[in-house]
């Protein structure tokens, strides 16, 4: 008897050996991202330009904060619910996070530090600042090949210069459920992004929807990344980009789990290039302020996307527009 075939994200070799600039393999490589974005919103990337010493220097700098008391954690204030602590809750009791706002540049990643230990801890800006630098290259190196793939990297090289997107890394912590106790980890949500970068500990619990209404795994395997597209990257390519509803389910008895998420945000406003709204694709999204559609909170996780904007819009031009 046939097995069905249980569906699996797609893997994409971006080692720097198959990413050689102008080769043939640069070229389908390009395709393949745009091609799952567009039908997963989601892939795994195997790349080779991050230590393994790195990734796990960066978990161990996350469990150091988790450990420190919760009044000092606390200071970790946030303008809303993206960024900023968030301490276990009685709805949500295995989730704790921490958010580290420009945490690319040395000025965002020791004010935090300096926060949460006054007399220093350069051991943990210095780990966090490498990690976010190079995992800010490899979100940069996406969003390349995605514009290479759609003919628009020449007409959007605004999004390329030095201040043209910041980073906040998000930190998180999964307890496993007791008996009884409900296993979700993080709700069903899209991201507000633009692009995420994951990675995590030894211990799996991400799910990923399909477009079909199925739910993926991801198994973690060494040197691989979980790339999603955030809400504003599928408002960007004209709702070519899928942007995938996750969640995060713990098993009980399971270990404590940890994600480090690199959130890429376009600073200023985002705008669909012209290349991507003809006849066949007339323009769904206005232009619109990045910063102001994460800060809109008046939204439901369980909004599809195109409500979300729908709402966002009304509110920010007083006036409910088609999209
Ligand atoms: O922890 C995870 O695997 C997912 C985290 C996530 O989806 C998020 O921070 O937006
Ligand atoms: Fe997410």
């Amino acid at each position: 008897m046939a097995c069905k075939k249980l569906p699996s994200l797609p893997t994409i070799n971006l080692t720097t050996e198959n990413l050689k600039s102008d080769s043939s393999s640069w070229i389908v490589a390009c395709d393949d991202v745009r091609h799952a974005l567009e039908e997963y919103g989601c892939f795994i990337a195997v790349y080779d330009q991050f230590s393994t010493e790195l990734s796990n220097a960066m978990v161990n700098c996350l469990q150091d904060f988790f450990s420190l008391p919760t009044e000092t954690k606390v200071q970790n204030l946030a303008n809303n619910k993206y960024f900023g602590h968030v301490a276990p809750n009685t709805l949500f009791p295995l989730y704790e996070s921490v958010g580290i706002k420009a945490v690319n540049t040395p000025e965002g990643t020791q004010s935090f530090t300096h926060l949460m230990w006054p007399s220093g801890n350069d051991h943990f800006s210095g780990t966090v600042l490498a990690y976010a630098k190079q995992a800010s290259e490899l979100e940069q190196l996406i969003k390349r090949m995605v514009f290479q793939s759609y003919g628009v990297l020449r007409s959007c090289d605004s999004h390329f210069t030095n201040d043209s997107y910041s980073y906040t890394l998000r930190g998180t912590k999964y307890t496993s459920p007791k008996q009884q106790e409900s296993n979700i980890g993080l709700q069903i949500h899209t991201d507000k992004t633009f692009l995420t970068v994951l990675q995590q500990n030894e211990v799996n619990g991400l799910e990923v929807k399909t477009k079909n209404g199925e739910w993926i795994g991801f198994e973690n395997k060494a040197s691989s990344f979980v790339i999603i597209a955030g809400d504003a990257f599928m408002a960007w390519s004209n709702g070519r980009i899928h942007t995938p509803y996750h969640r995060v389910v713990m098993n009980v008895g399971s270990k404590v789990r940890y994600s480090i998420t690199i959130k890429s945000y376009k600073n200023g406003m985002i705008r669909t290039p012209e290349e991507l709204v003809d006849d066949d694709h007339p323009l769904q999204f206005q232009d619109f302020d990045h910063l102001g559609y994460t800060l809109f909170t008046n939204i439901a996780d369980q909004d599809s996307p195109q409500e979300r904007f729908a709402k966002f819009y009304s509110a920010v031009l007083g006036k409910a527009i088609k999209v």
